[in-house]
C-alpha cells in the first residue's frame, strides 16, 4: 500500500507556486491577492479559513480576510462581494461556505465575477468545466486530480466510482475523471443516498472516491484488492482525548481499507491540503489572467 501524502504533494506544489511569485515580484509585478470572506464563526469554517490565509503568506500571495457577523443581512453581503468584484486590488475571492440560513448562497454565488471566483463556484465556470473551456476547477477535485497525477497513476479506462453527488466535489469530480485528458478517460460511476446495491458497485470500482460525509462509511468487504482510495470525508466527530476536544474522521475505515489499496489518502493529511494549494493555483491563474 502506498500513501498519497497530501501534506508532502501540496508542500511542493507550494514551493512551485512560491518560485513563481518570487518571479513574478522579479520582473515588477504584483503579488496576487485573495480575500476570503468569513461570515459567522462556524469552527470548522474558522480552521480552514485560516489555513488558506496561512498557506497565501507561505507563498508570498497578499491575503485579506473579511470576518463578517452571523446576523449580517443577504444585501449587506451582496455589498461586500461587489466591493470585491470591483476592487482592482483583488484577484481573487471565496465566500466561505456554509452561509447561515438568511443567506441565499446560490445568489451570492451568482453575484461573484466569474474571472474573480477562484472558488469555481459561479454557474459560467461549472457550464464552462463541463464543456471543457478554460475556468476555475473547484479546489478539490482539482486538488484530487494533481494528487493522481503526481503519483502517476493511471486512469485511462479504470473504473471510477464516485461517492456523492454534491456541486463541489462529487459532481465535477465525476466529470473530470470521465474527460479526455490524463488524469481521466476513466469510466464514472456516480453513487448517492438512492443508489441501490451500492456495495456490488463499489466492489468493481479500480479508483473509489468518497465524498458523502459519513464516518467510516466504506469497510473493506467493500473494495477489491488493489482499489485506489481517494478519501474526501472530513467530518469532526467528539474525542476527549485530543487538546481540541474532536478529531477528524474519513469516509473510509483507513484501518481495514488501506489493507486492501494499492494507494490510500490518509484523513488527516490527504486530500484537505491539496484543497487548499489548489485554490492557491487557482489564485495565480486568476492574477495572470488580469494582465493577458
Ligand atoms: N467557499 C468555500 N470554498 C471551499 O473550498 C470550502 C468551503 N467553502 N467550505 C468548506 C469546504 C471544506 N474545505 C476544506 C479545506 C481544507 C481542509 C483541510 O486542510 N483539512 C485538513 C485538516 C484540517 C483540520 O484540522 O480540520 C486535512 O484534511 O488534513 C479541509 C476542508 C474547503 N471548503
Amino acid at each position: 500500500m502506498i500513501l498519497l501524502d497530501g501534506i508532502k504533494t501540496s508542500q511542493e506544489l507550494r514551493t512551485e507556486i512560491a518560485t513563481e511569485v518570487n518571479n513574478i515580484v522579479q520582473n515588477g509585478g504584483k503579488r496576487p491577492h485573495l480575500a476570503a470572506v468569513l461570515v459567522g464563526n462556524n469552527g470548522a469554517s474558522v480552521t480552514y479559513v485560516n489555513a488558506k490565509i496561512k498557506a497565501c503568506e507561505e507563498v508570498g500571495f497578499t491575503s485579506t480576510l473579511i470576518k463578517l457577523s452571523d446576523t449580517i443581512s443577504e444585501s449587506e453581503l451582496l455589498l461586500e462581494v461587489e466591493k470585491l468584484n470591483s476592487d482592482p486590488e483583488i484577484d481573487g475571492f471565496i465566500v466561505q461556505l456554509p452561509l447561515p440560513l438568511q443567506i441565499d448562497e446560490k445568489k451570492i454565488i451568482l453575484s461573484i465575477r466569474p474571472e474573480k471566483d477562484v472558488d469555481g463556484f459561479h454557474p459560467e465556470n461549472v457550464g464552462r468545466m463541463a464543456l471543457g473551456m478554460p475556468c476555475f476547477i473547484p479546489a478539490t477535485p482539482a486538488g484530487i486530480i494533481e494528487l493522481l497525477d503526481r503519483y502517476n497513476i493511471e486512469t485511462g479506462g479504470k473504473h471510477c466510482v464516485v461517492l456523492g453527488r454534491s456541486h463541489i466535489v462529487g459532481q465535477p469530480i465525476s466529470l473530470l475523471m470521465a474527460r479526455n485528458t490524463y488524469p481521466g478517460n476513466s469510466t464514472v460511476t456516480l453513487c448517492h443516498s438512492h443508489t441501490r446495491h451500492l456495495s456490488e458497485i463499489v466492489r468493481t470500482a479500480d479508483i473509489l472516491i468518497a465524498a458523502v460525509g459519513r464516518p467510516n462509511f466504506v469497510t473493506a468487504d467493500m473494495v477489491k484488492e488493489g482499489v485506489v482510495v481517494i478519501d474526501v470525508g472530513i467530518t469532526r466527530v467528539v474525542d476527549k482525548t485530543k487538546k481540541s476536544g474532536y478529531r477528524i474522521v474519513g469516509d473510509v475505515d483507513f484501518d481495514s481499507v488501506s489493507q486492501k489499496a494499492a494507494f490510500i489518502t490518509p484523513v488527516p493529511g490527504g486530500v484537505g491540503p491539496m484543497t487548499i494549494v489548489s485554490l492557491l493555483k487557482n489564485t495565480l491563474k486568476a492574477a495572470r489572467g488580469k494582465k493577458a
